[in-house]
């Protein structure tokens, strides 16, 4: 195991090719932090090198996936630490905003793919920080996004708003704005419905092995069909993107490694 961060309240750490960053603040049912967000600043800030630490080390570490959850029984997130944004003046929270969304675009824009881990409800901008991620696992039924937001007098300021509508085609501008000014709350049911959530699990162990199911089988397949899999998100134009494909595919199609893996299955096969 490798930590890159490695607080009380806010961890992140490499194991067998998995990132996994943990909130664990039961005090304030893991709202994000002042010194978390300057973390979060520092290590997803890129450096000279346009690599930023938190890049460096899951590129470093081998990381197939990043895993982000809550320690906390009972909570994902209950978003922006209100108590210190009361505290302290504007010029004091002046980088909050920003390295909150640094983060939130790393998970969204690194080429490997991202997991939240939901076990608890999240609040406002703990909602945001749920949405960041590729996709979102749920474990028992109690995982509700509460748009609370406007009850601050705040709009979302960390993505969530766009990712909605990214995630959720039937969720226009116009309805993401909707649900936000109703302080609605989108319960399991209706987030399976929009294709928030994309699995759901009884209990921690059976999502936990899932995930190392899920990483065992991204680490089985050749480096590069992997790496060449995962460069097709950097492209947004639909016709580039079917080119690039076909080129790949043929780039692989009937080479040595693919027949010997043909052959490797048929052997097995024969011997079942
Ligand atoms: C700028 C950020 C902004 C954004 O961009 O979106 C936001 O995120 S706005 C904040 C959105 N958050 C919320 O609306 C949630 C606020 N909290 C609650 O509604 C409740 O606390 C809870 C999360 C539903 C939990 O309720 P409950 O189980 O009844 O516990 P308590 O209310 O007693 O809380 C326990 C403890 O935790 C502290 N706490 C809770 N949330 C926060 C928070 N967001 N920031 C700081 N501290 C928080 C709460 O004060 C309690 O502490 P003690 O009183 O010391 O026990």
């Amino acid at each position: 195991m490798t930590k890159l961060v490695d607080g009380e309240d806010f961890s992140i750490i490499a194991k067998n090719k998995i990132c996994y960053v943990t909130l664990s603040s039961p005090s304030t049912r893991n709202a994000i932090s002042l010194r978390m967000a300057s973390i979060m600043q520092s290590i997803c800030v890129a450096k000279e090198s346009n690599e930023s630490l938190f890049e460096k080390f899951l590129i470093d570490q081998n990381c197939h996936l990043i895993v982000l959850q809550s320690d906390v029984e009972g909570i994902f997130s209950s978003g922006g630490n209100l108590i210190e944004l009361q505290k302290n003046p504007a010029e004091v929270c002046h980088h909050y905003g920003p390295s909150i969304r640094a983060f939130c675009q790393l998970l969204h824009n690194f080429k490997i793919p991202s997991l939240s881990v939901l076990a608890g409800p999240s609040y406002g901008g703990g909602v945001e920080i749920a949405l960041a991620t590729d996709f979102r696992w749920s474990i028992g039924k109690n995982c509700d996004f509460h748009f609370t937001q406007t009850k601050f007098g705040i709009p979302p300021g960390w993505g969530g708003s766009l990712r909605l509508s990214e995630l959720c085609p039937q969720l226009n501008p116009k309805k993401v704005s909707a649900l936000i000014l109703g302080k609605m709350k989108l319960d399991l049911s209706q987030m399976l419905y929009m294709g928030l959530v994309d699995k759901e699990f009884q209990n921690k162990k059976a999502c936990m092995n899932a995930i190392e199911d899920w990483v065992n089988q991204i680490s089985d397949c050749p480096k590069s069909v992997r790496d060449d899999l995962l460069d097709r998100q950097s492209f947004h134009n639909f016709q580039e993107l079917e080119e690039y494909d076909i080129q790949t595919f043929n780039k692989y199609f009937l080479k040595d490694e693919h027949k010997k893996k043909i052959a490797d299955f048929m052997k097995n096969k024969k011997k079942k």
